[in-house]
């Protein structure tokens, strides 16, 4: 049996940043920090900044991936753009079934899997994000909802190399809150213990990102549990210096 994929720390500047924002991608790539650290650093950019970004961290060990993937390869499809488009913009990664897609944009589960096929399809490595909200969670539904979440969002045909989960609270996501560290390994073990039943061993050894307030004064502390191999990070991916703090856990 393998071991787990080098942590993965990833940004998500969601409907965040304009160009002169690439300003703070220059610092993370060119970061000696970052080349100090054991960790894949990736930064999901909004599609209007995807390009440029990727072509100016070429060759250093930052990556640049997008927030979501329409399901088709092209189309009559307004607004969306395509998994073979962000490859064909230098993306790597694409993040797919956000709790702000699921909730704002009605996604679910079935579509989820359709994206993550698609970005496989194009060479990309998908980011699928599951986890409760606030009322699933006091109603302990907690461990049925990413149950379901993983089940139906997930094809048949993962990789240790072609997909990560992000475990995401919707309580937690910008607000400052964190999940304590006894859920957070409880749902990482929970995971895991799901994905080892339905794949095979290298399989199930993917990476499980923790995602919802991480910054760097919480980081450490994170990252250091039982089955978190790295973060999905919102607001502290935005200022260079915040995001190498996080990678510098490794
Ligand atoms: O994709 C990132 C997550 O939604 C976490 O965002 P946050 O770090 O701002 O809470």
């Amino acid at each position: 049996m393998g071991s787990v994929p080098k942590p993965l720390v990833a940004g998500n500047w969601k409907m965040n940043g304009l160009r002169d924002s690439l300003a703070q991608i220059e610092k993370v790539a060119a970061s000696e920090v970052l080349a100090a650290c054991n960790v894949d650093a990736l930064i999901c950019v909004p599609a209007t900044l995807l390009h440029s970004a990727a072509v100016m961290t070429a060759g250093t060990p930052l990556r640049i991936g997008a927030q979501d993937c329409h399901h088709q390869e092209g189309g009559a499809y307004t607004g969306d753009i395509s998994a073979s488009m962000i490859a064909d913009s230098l993306g790597s990664h694409v993040i797919v079934g956000h709790s702000e897609r699921r909730m704002g944009y009605r996604e679910d589960d079935a579509s989820i899997r359709s994206k993550t096929v698609a970005a496989h399809k194009s060479g990309l490595t998908a980011i699928v994000c599951i986890g409760e909200t606030e009322e699933e969670r006091l109603g302990d539904q907690t461990l049925d909802v990413l149950r379901r979440q993983l089940a139906g969002s997930l094809p048949d045909d993962v990789t240790a190399e072609n997909t990560v989960i992000a475990y995401e609270p919707v309580w937690a996501i910008g607000t400052g809150r964190t999940a304590s560290i006894a859920d957070i390994a409880e749902a990482h073990a929970f995971i895991r213990s799901e994905l080892s039943h339905r794949y095979d061993d290298e399989c199930s050894l993917m990476r499980l990102l923790y995602g919802g307030s991480v910054k760097p004064s919480n980081a450490a502390e994170i990252l250091r549990v039982e089955n978190v191999n790295g973060a999905l990070v919102g607001g502290a991916s935005l200022v260079a210096s915040d995001f190498l703090a996080i990678c510098s856990v490794y």
